[in-house]
């Protein structure tokens, strides 16, 4: 490991403009349904991010059997040009510790010519992917070893699968539900996934039925139950990605400690859609694919004000944050950002409850554990609940030894943000933040001291 990252401290308010890379979870969905086209024909994803889970995603896919491209595109984002695979073939996937790899690809590799096998990072493998699996067998898809329920395991592909309905336990994350519906308009009889408890982060199973609709798949969904039809897979020739919001808080927030103003450039990013005929909409008239109004519900509720204008999202922070009592349940990823302000709000005397994140336990890292660690070690009060943090008041934060990211990008970047009021704060792994961020440790001391950030 390399030596402890020192935080910049902010000496005023935080004013400026950022670029943020591609969403990861864009990216992943648009380079997998690319590959799975059924028609042969290349597609394009631009505006990805230069990211280690783009770049795990698309080494999974080249495994399988898809050629793939990539290229420098706009703003430091990549172009990926990915050929489809037609037949899958058996491969090795290394999922590093990109939730999107570990559970969108093995659903796919049910379809190849042969075994499939799968391993990540060290903490990868405490993740969870029951669901996921739980579903593969419920399809009739062959597993070694067969009970398996974690990484490392093989996805014994017979060149097809049946499909059909199944009944899957999602409360530990979303992704289980996404990863099932993306291969399923390949199956002979698509796929219908019920998840027999809540499940969390649901905008992102909403992304994920957008997403195949804008590929030409038919797709229902009621309640906890969704189902694809059995069809061609057929998207856009070039999907140009949004933004990614996740990263983008953390800029925001940025102004929100410092009572600052930060613009997100670009933001949001629709594009018509390039085959208009095949959609009743186009691109340009759809709501964006990430949970705008979930985040800025969180972030309003500091008392940041956020406005969406030609130059991008832009947030004017308060003079004193509040505490807040909020349900993360469908942001669940943001929870490291909105921790690290409720403990700037806690300086000044403001509790704050964060509620509905039982499930990220199961994230990079259990967040909730890692938080609490973390920020105790500065000073701050934070308690783990059943399904979330309480934040009560605490002031005189100072670090007693370098912030721990756990190799989690959210942890990293969470340290930074309370270094911005805890001078001399250090974190140990900034590195971590390439899972999405893969600039930020460049980026984020140019937006604090000023420089700003060419959009
Ligand atoms: O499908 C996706 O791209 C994601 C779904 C969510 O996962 P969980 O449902 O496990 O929280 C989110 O937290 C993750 O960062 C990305
Ligand atoms: C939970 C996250 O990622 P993953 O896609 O690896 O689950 C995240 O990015 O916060």
């Amino acid at each position: 490991m390399t030596s402890p990252w020192s935080a910049p401290a902010a000496d005023g308010p935080v004013h400026g403009t950022v670029a943020v890379p591609g969403s990861k979870s864009i990216t992943n969905r648009a380079l997998l349904l690319a590959a799975l086209a059924t028609d042969g024909v290349p597609r394009t994803v631009a505006g990805a991010a230069r990211s280690r889970d783009t770049r795990l995603m698309v080494d999974g896919l080249a495994a399988l059997g898809a050629g793939t491209t990539v290229r420098d595109g706009r703003d430091g984002t990549v172009d990926v040009d990915v050929v489809p695979a037609g037949r899958l073939r058996a491969a090795r996937i290394d999922c590093g510790l990109a939730g999107t790899v570990m559970r969108f690809l093995p659903p796919a590799a049910a379809l190849a010519d042969g075994p499939v096998e799968f391993d990540g990072d060290p903490h990868a493998r405490t993740r969870p992917m029951g669901g996921v699996l739980e579903g593969l067998r419920g399809l009739g898809v062959g597993l070694e070893p067969a009970d398996a329920d974690r990484l490392p395991f093989t996805v014994l592909g017979r060149g097809g699968v049946r499909g059909g309905s199944v009944t899957v336990d999602a409360s530990a994350s979303s992704q289980f539900v996404s990863g099932l519906l993306l291969s399923g308009a390949r199956y002979d009889d698509g796929v219908a996934v019920t998840s027999s408890t809540p499940v969390p982060s649901l905008p992102h199973v909403d992304m994920t039925v957008t997403m195949l609709r804008l590929a030409g798949i038919t797709v229902t969904s009621e309640d906890s139950r969704w189902a694809v039809s059995p069809g061609p897979v057929v998207p856009d020739p070039t999907f140009v990605v949004e933004p990614d919001l996740s990263g983008a808080a953390v800029y925001l927030a940025a102004a929100m400690i410092t009572g600052g103003r930060v613009t997100v450039a670009g933001w949001p990013e629709r594009r018509p859609a390039a085959n208009p005929e095949r959609h009743t909409q186009s691109r340009h008239d759809l709501p964006g694919l990430q949970p705008l109004a979930a985040v800025r519900r969180a972030l309003e509720a500091f008392g940041a004000e956020l406005t969406e204008g030609p130059d991008g999202l832009t947030v004017r922070g308060p003079d004193r944050l509040r505490g807040v009592d909020v349900d993360l349940g469908e942001i669940g990823e943001l929870t490291p950002t909105v921790t690290a302000l409720a403990v700037v709000a806690a300086r000044d005397g403001e509790s704050s409850r964060l509620r509905g994140v039982a499930h990220i336990r199961g994230h990079e890292t259990d967040r909730l554990a890692a938080l609490v660690a973390e920020c105790t070690a500065v000073g701050a009060h934070v308690a783990e609940t059943e399904d979330g943090l309480e934040v009560h008041p605490a002031s005189g934060l100072t670090p007693t030894r370098p912030w721990g990211a756990y190799a989690d990008h959210r942890m990293a970047t969470a340290g930074a943000l309370l270094g911005l009021v805890v001078p001399g704060l250090a974190i140990d792994d900034v590195a971590a933040t390439a899972k999405t961020l893969p600039d930020f440790a460049d980026d984020w001391p140019a937006l604090i001291r000023g420089v700003g950030i060419p959009a």
